[in-house]
């Protein structure tokens, strides 16, 4: 290529993808610029591998506890090699898409290498220039492994390097609470490994409702997964041919015998090595390239996209990022984020879907504000698969319009599209009352708390004073 490209995308995850099949769709003279493999965390170490690894665990689960519906249980035989051989074959089926034939098949011109910024419209790919108009930032994230006395001796795993195990762990400590280390946590229990999960906040997923965290932690607890919270590691030490962790926290806690760690304890944004002072472009104290509400850097020419500008760290979030990026970059800034409505899922069984504000934030922002809670014993649904311990909670504000939602459910992912629907254009939940659900299905969790507000509306001294004078005008005739 003669003369500066288009557009230059420094990383081939979802947020550099989407950015480079954007901005080949419009025309543009793109390059993406990958070190290892495109398709990034999703593909090879996040999403696709652990939804996989989750289904085999469920599966086992089933077996494990089927007398709940009347059928012999058994301790499954699970064959880990088989397991992993399953994991690695979903990655291969849903490699194709996001391969460097794939993207050069749509006009992008795909470069193996490690990119370095040399200036604010240049870059070198290992060690060779490219020069570019714009470039769109998008590296991703990290694990962020805590600094405790002796830890990176015993090799903790992390959701890069667990997928390369061979060998189910006997004992497995979690260090993290959160989405990763719930995930794993649960699916390495389910498969066979003893599991502890250590959290050093009061509660597991403490970015979610309160309830939800409480949820989860008494199913653990019935598969037999303790959980301990608020208590952190002090020490690491090799003994006697296992791991000996030192633990901080409540009063009898500790120490803990285990054969693997697996750390879950957050991510950190991938933004050094990449030159970017000699770009001009600026990072906040944890690392993360700070951008504007139109995805731009400190250097004009330069947008980010992904989990690298720290946002809410998904990869439909990098998608959406990605391609505001490249439109925003090659046409004009006028598409701008908006991180409101968007909704996620903790792929936990149950799954645990959120959207929005939880009750607490929405208090810090609003004067009047209500919630619709419906447990699942009453939805159909629920009742027939054993699965009405979950819940539907449903934040909304003085004028019923809906704040934010969290669903605890087996199918809470698939429940929470509408919504975040309704969260995004500021729609009441009664207005979904009109939209006839087929039956039985989870939606109806969701249906269930439309039609209560609904019925409540109609219930108002407001709303018995126009029927009852109606009522008494038919009767009168
Ligand atoms: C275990 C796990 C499970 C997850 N599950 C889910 C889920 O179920 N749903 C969900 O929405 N999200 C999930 N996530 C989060 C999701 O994977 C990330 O949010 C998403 O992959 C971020 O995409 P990205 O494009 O920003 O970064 P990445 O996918 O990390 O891509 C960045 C790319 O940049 C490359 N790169 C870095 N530096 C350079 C350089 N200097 N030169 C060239 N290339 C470079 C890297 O090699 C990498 O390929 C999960 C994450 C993990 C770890
Ligand atoms: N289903 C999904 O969409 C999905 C699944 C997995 C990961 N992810 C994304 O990846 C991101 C990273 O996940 P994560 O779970 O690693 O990070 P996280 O930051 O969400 O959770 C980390 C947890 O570890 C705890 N912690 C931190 N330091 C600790 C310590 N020293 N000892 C014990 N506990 C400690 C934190 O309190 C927190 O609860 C998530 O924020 C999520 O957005 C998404």
């Amino acid at each position: 290529m003669t003369g500066a490209c288009d557009l230059a995308i420094v990383g081939g995850g979802t947020a550099g993808l989407i950015a480079a099949k954007t901005a080949a769709s419009l025309g543009a003279r793109v390059v993406l610029v990958e070190r290892d493999r495109t398709g990034g965390d999703c593909l090879w170490t996040g999403c696709v591998p652990s939804k996989s690894l989750i289904a085999a665990a469920q599966t086992a689960h089933r077996i494990r506890t089927a007398s709940r519906f009347g059928i012999e249980p058994a301790e499954p035989k699970v064959d880990f090699a088989a397991v992993m051989a399953h994991v690695r074959r979903a990655i291969t089926r849903i490699e194709p898409a996001d391969s460097p034939a794939t993207l050069t098949a749509a006009g992008v011109e795909v470069r193996r290498g490690h990119a370095v910024f040399t200036g604010p419209r240049e870059l070198r790919i290992d060690g060779e220039p490219l020069r570019f108009r714009h470039a769109v930032l998008a590296t991703g994230s990290a694990p962020a492994v805590p600094h405790v006395r002796g830890l990176a001796e015993v090799e903790p795993l992390t959701s890069e390097t667990v997928w390369e195990l061979a060998e189910l762990p006997g004992r497995l400590a979690v260090l993290g609470g959160g989405p990763i280390g719930c995930e794993l946590g649960q699916a390495f229990a389910r498969l066979g490994s003893d599991v502890t999960i250590l959290e050093a906040t009061g509660r597991l997923i403490p970015r979610e409702e309160p309830q939800a965290g409480i949820a989860l932690a008494a199913t653990l607890a019935l598969e037999g997964v303790p959980v301990l919270t608020s208590t952190t590691v002090t020490g690491v030490l090799q003994h006697d041919g296992a791991i000996r962790l030192e633990l901080d926290g409540p009063r009898g806690v500790g120490p803990l015998e285990v054969d693997r760690v697996l750390v879950a304890t957050g991510r950190q944004p991938r933004s050094t090595g990449l030159g970017l002072d000699a770009a001009g472009v600026r990072v906040d104290e944890r690392g993360s390239v700070v951008v504007d509400a139109k995805l731009r850097t400190s250097n004009r020419a330069i947008y980010a996209a992904g989990d690298v500008t720290g946002a809410l760290p998904f990869t439909h979030v990098a998608g959406m990022h990605g391609s505001i990026a490249a439109t925003n970059a090659l046409l004009a800034p006028v598409r701008r984020i908006d991180h409101d409505g968007i909704p996620w899922v903790t792929f936990t069984d149950p799954e645990i879907a959120h959207v929005g504000l939880t009750e607490t934030d929405a208090r810090r922002r609003h004067r009047d504000v209500r919630v619709r809670l419906l447990e699942h014993e009453h939805v159909d649904r629920a009742v027939t698969e054993n699965a009405t311990d979950g819940f539907t909670h449903i934040v909304l504000d003085g004028q019923d319009r809906v704040l934010g939602a969290t669903i605890v459910a087996p199918r809470a992912g698939e429940m929470i599209a509408e919504l975040a629907g309704l969260v995004a254009r500021q729609g009441r939940l009664r207005d979904l009352a009109s939209v006839v659900h087929p039956y039985p299905a989870w939606s109806d969790g969701v249906w269930n708390a439309a039609l209560a507000e609904a019925d409540d509306a109609l219930g108002s001294p407001a709303m018995r004073r126009l029927t009852g004078a109606l009522l008494r005008l038919r009767r009168a005739r």
